[in-house]
């Protein structure tokens, strides 16, 4: 069995350490980057108590009954907003659906001049105001954190420690909560319906609440799948297709997926959180000269975050 080190990292040891630790936090995230893609974060600014109403408000909001869900669920939007039911979204070189459901929330702050067609309005859940006002509190303080680890990656890269601010500042990033709903009838099931298929995350970095429960997996570079599991409260932190690009290779966006669980667990729930950290459309993703040389020739063509997400959400069928 191919076994891969995922490090636990202490977000605490860069926002207050001392001038060495803050350097040892970004080797040692900028080498997982660069080797697996994934590493587990603690002391992340999230209290454990926010987390269990997150979990609560997530739980009550899915189990709401399925018409009063589908009220809140606006073709226009392409499931940026609010919710999107079963069946709907596929991954990337996929026939069938996943088997979730999911809601979004995006940008509590946007700038004045950002477009709706960007930045479209989050939706309130009528039905469960500390669903509304609990999910853009764990938004805000995911925002700080990626904030602070994208800092970190930054040094890494050899960037000034700020590169990544003003990119992100009121960047179009989104907050997503999942349901991977009980599996009754496992017979019925097509050969490959899983609950989330093999894909990369497409922004920059995702910090994914929620890995204490079993499921996800990620790809190794031996091609063999490796489970994730995070202790506690810690996040799971990956690299997503943006900043993959921007470092031309030098940072991974790993292969990831969820699988069904065992079929005496099917008919439990699931559920997760991931951050999905995207900067504004604007952004340049045009990869870094310092990442391209003879040994690392430039792979991608020179697209902004806009352009980018727009043809990533065509292929996964979100837009049409
Ligand atoms: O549910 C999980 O553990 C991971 C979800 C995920 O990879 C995604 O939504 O992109
Ligand atoms: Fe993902």
């Amino acid at each position: 069995m191919s076994t891969i080190n995922i490090p636990r990292l202490d977000l605490n040891t860069y926002v207050n350490g001392s001038a060495e630790e803050r350097k040892q936090f970004s080797d040692a995230i900028g080498s997982a980057f660069n080797e697996t893609g994934f590493v587990t974060i603690t002391n992340h600014g999230l209290s454990k108590e926010l987390m269990d109403k997150l979990y609560e408000q997530v739980k009550a909001l899915f189990a709401l009954p399925e018409a009063t869900k589908q009220q809140y669920e606006i073709p226009e939007l392409a499931g940026q907003r609010g919710y999107t039911g079963k069946n709907k979204e596929t991954a990337k070189g996929f026939k069938v659906p996943d088997l979730k459901e999911f809601w979004q929330i995006g940008q509590i702050d946007p700038e004045e001049t950002a477009s709706k067609e960007d930045y479209p309005d989050n939706m309130t859940v009528a039905e469960l105001p500390e669903f509304n006002s609990t999910t853009e509190e764990v938004y805000q303080k995911l925002e700080a954190a990626g904030k602070h680890l994208l800092r970190a990656i930054a040094v890494y890269l050899e960037l000034p420690e700020n590169y990544f601010d003003d990119k992100v500042e009121h960047g179009n990033s989104i907050l997503r909560t999942l349901h991977y709903f009980p599996i009754e009838d496992p017979d019925s099931l097509p050969d490959d319906a899983v609950r989330a298929g093999a894909h990369e995350d497409i922004n920059l970095i995702t910090l994914l609440i929620g890995a204490s429960a079993d499921g996800l997996e990620l790809l190794t570079r031996e091609n063999k799948w490796f489970p994730v599991t995070a202790f506690g409260e810690d996040l799971v932190v990956n690299v997503g297709d943006m900043l993959q690009r921007l470092t031309n290779n030098k940072l991974k966006s790993t292969t990831h997926r969820v699988v069904n669980p065992p079929r005496e667990l099917m008919k439990n729930s699931r559920f997760s959180v991931p951050f999905f950290l995207h900067p504004k459309s604007d952004m340049d993703l045009t990869s870094l000269p310092s990442t391209i040389d003879a040994e690392h020739p430039k792979v991608y063509s020179d697209m902004t975050a806009g352009e980018y997400l727009d043809e990533r959400l065509r292929e996964i069928g979100l837009k049409k």
